[in-house]
């Protein structure tokens, strides 16, 4: 017989078993929970992710090496970028939802309309006086060439209203403002082909490079594009390639952010932009986005270094894609010097629309008509204020009415 002494270690032995194996099951049932809650966290967000394109997080270019940033290499720096792979949780609380091109398009042609009122109402009242001489007719054509519509349009724009006045007769003003309207529509050439880049192209994403002078408003251009791309349903994706102002790339990712759209950038001051532009269509390219938008800079130590840089980013974007649109922003109260420097632009990259920025409180929307005819490409956007959502596509039909205050 046992002695009642072992019976009771048997006994305990076996409650100690019994115990050991309870928390050896209750400690897998735990790690088996544990894990299983984090895989399925793990697959919503990374759902949440692949749909807005890691939407803000950004890559880390600490570091991105490189040629210069004055053109002495044709792809400094590319090969040997440094990437650290840490990607940063959006910045911005809450993601905004930008409003609706429609929305926005209704209240910007009431803005473009108080805009242009100077040349309305000068026009009117001429047109109204009733006195048709030749005086009457030179101040009409000084009241467009006031609004920059340039030399050339202004002066056939008149010389059309004078024969047309001629052989019909007719002295009203409705009629005479109605007949403007269709020539100056016409100067605006409505069939050119306004749409921007924005969807995959063959498998990749759209790559849209945008370029002007500093101040012409490069970034807040870019940022708001970006809001009409999302509420477009677009997945964008940003480029700084402006390091030459340092906050620049903290402005574009700011913009990027509030609507969850993610910046690729350098963290250091004067870094190569040819690389930060080439690595940002490389992260476009894996998070298969639908457009990166290429934000350059504007003002370098001169102009010829300021050219020399722009060639470089897009010799080094194009040995992995091609660019599918320049956009030059010009801002439309500097006038005939914005057309100045849409030439030198256009010696450099191949502009393919043009962003007149600015149009708010100016009455000189007429630099539409003559930037058009002197590069032959198009107005494809126009900035109407200050506001996130104060961007809209270039209507010539609006425009046009806005401008002659119809
Ligand atoms: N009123 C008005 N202001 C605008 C418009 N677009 C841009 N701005 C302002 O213009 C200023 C310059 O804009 P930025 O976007 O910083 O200009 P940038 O061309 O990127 O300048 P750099 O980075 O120096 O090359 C800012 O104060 C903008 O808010 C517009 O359509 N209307």
């Amino acid at each position: 017989m046992a002695p009642a002494g072992d019976g009771a270690v048997c006994e305990t032995d076996d409650v100690d078993w019994l115990l050991n194996d309870l928390w050896a099951l209750i400690t897998v049932v735990g790690v088996l929970l544990v894990a299983g809650v984090g895989a399925i966290i793990g697959l919503v967000r990374g759902g949440t992710r692949r749909r807005r394109i890691d939407a803000g997080t950004r890559p880390d270019l600490t570091g991105v090496s490189g040629g210069d940033a004055h053109g002495s290499t044709a792809t400094g720096g590319v090969d040997t970028l440094e990437r650290s792979d840490v990607l940063t949780e959006p910045s911005a609380p809450s993601v905004e939802t930008p409003e609706s091109t429609r929305s926005r398009l209704r209240r910007l042609r009431s803005r473009l309309a108080r805009s242009d009122s100077a040349l309305s109402r000068g026009l009117l009242s001429l047109l109204q006086g009733g006195q048709l001489d030749e005086d009457t007719w030179d101040d009409v054509e000084s009241t467009l060439l006031a609004a920059d519509l340039g030399v050339e349009a202004s002066a056939s724009l008149v010389a059309r209203l004078k024969e047309r006045v001629a052989a019909e007769g007719v002295r009203d003003a409705a009629t005479m403002r109605g007949w403007l309207l269709e020539d100056l529509y016409t100067e605006l050439q409505p069939q050119m082909d306004r749409r921007i880049a924005s969807s995959r192209v063959g498998g990749r994403p759209a790559v849209v490079m945008v370029v002007g002078v500093n101040g012409t408003g490069k970034t807040t251009t870019i940022g708001k594009l970006a809001r009409v791309l999302v509420a477009e349903d677009r997945d964008v994706m940003l480029g700084a390639a402006d390091t030459f102002r340092a906050a620049a790339a903290d402005q574009l990712e700011t913009w990027g952010a509030r609507v969850g759209v993610p910046t690729v950038r350098s963290d250091r001051d004067g870094a190569d932009p040819a690389s930060v532009a080439y690595q940002a269509v490389r992260e476009a390219n894996e998070a298969e986005a639908d457009v990166v938008l290429l934000d350059t800079a504007g003002r370098l130590h001169n102009k010829t270094d300021l050219m020399n840089e722009l060639a470089k980013v897009k010799r080094v974007v194009e040995k992995q894609s091609p660019i599918d649109e320049v956009l030059l922003v010009l801002d439309a109260t500097t006038g005939q010097n914005g057309m100045r420097q849409a030439e030198v632009f256009s010696e450099v990259v191949e502009v393919t629309g043009i962003v007149l920025t600015k149009l708010d409180g100016t009455a000189k929307g007429g630099i539409v008509v003559a930037v058009q005819k002197a590069l032959g490409v198009p107005v494809k956007l126009v900035g109407l204020g200050e506001g996130p959502d104060d961007l809209a596509p270039f209507d010539p039909k609006a425009f046009a009415e806005a401008l002659l205050g119809s």
